[in-house]
């Protein structure tokens, strides 16, 4: 089994900032959302054999607080910067309706929700997912296919590109995927590595 989750509420996302790579806090929001995620979890009967995040503080953190809910703080821990958030390149640090007002809606929105347009000096969801597959596919599903129960933990893009593989979605379609803090998503992953259901935790 698989779980991937959003880490919670950053500092930046509260403030509305495009933060990419960098390493900024959960917000106090944040830290509770990652906790009712571990609620969830615990009280749906949730254990995990080894854990994957990123190496920036706020999916670090938000693992962290999940396992101390599951009572799970001894499992292993993969960080891997291979599960970043998509570098945001001259965006980061900027107020996203501000760049809205600079750039207008809809490049704005190709530049977050497209597959292969890049932000000025970032990456593209495309190259994320050049990063973040290959990744899955050699460390975390030769696990979960041995039937280890895995939990990542990781960030917005780097998440959806993994689902837009995993749920075998069309360029057009991904650019509709818009993953919420804190909440687990559930996969059931058969032994030949294809998904066998998908379910989200309510919070
Ligand atoms: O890096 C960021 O700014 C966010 O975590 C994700 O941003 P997005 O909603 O623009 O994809």
């Amino acid at each position: 089994m698989l779980v991937l989750v959003r880490h919670g509420e950053s500092e930046w996302n509260k403030l509305n900032l495009f933060t990419g790579w960098r390493d900024v806090e959960l917000s106090e929001r944040g830290v509770e959302e990652a906790r009712k995620a571990g609620h969830a979890l615990k009280e749906a009967g949730f254990t995990f054999d080894i854990a994957f995040t990123s190496a920036l503080k706020r999916a670090q953190h938000t693992l962290d607080i999940i396992l101390e809910e599951l009572g799970q703080t001894d499992i292993p821990i993969e960080r891997d910067q291979a599960l970043n958030e998509r570098d945001y390149g001259d965006l980061a640090g900027l107020n996203k309706d501000a760049a809205r007002e600079r750039w207008g809606e809809e490049q704005v929105h190709i530049w977050r929700r497209s597959y292969d347009t890049p932000p000025p000096g970032g990456e593209s969801l495309k190259d994320t997912a050049e990063r973040v597959l290959p990744y899955y596919e050699d460390k975390i599903l030769p696990l979960v296919k041995e039937g280890k129960d895995v939990i990542v933990s990781a960030h917005g893009n780097s998440l959806r590109a993994l689902i837009m593989k995993l749920d075998d979605l069309s360029r057009d379609e991904v650019t509709q995927l818009n993953l919420a803090t804190g909440v687990p998503i559930v996969y059931k992953i058969d032994a030949d590595g294809s998904v066998a259901e998908k379910r989200e935790l309510s919070i």
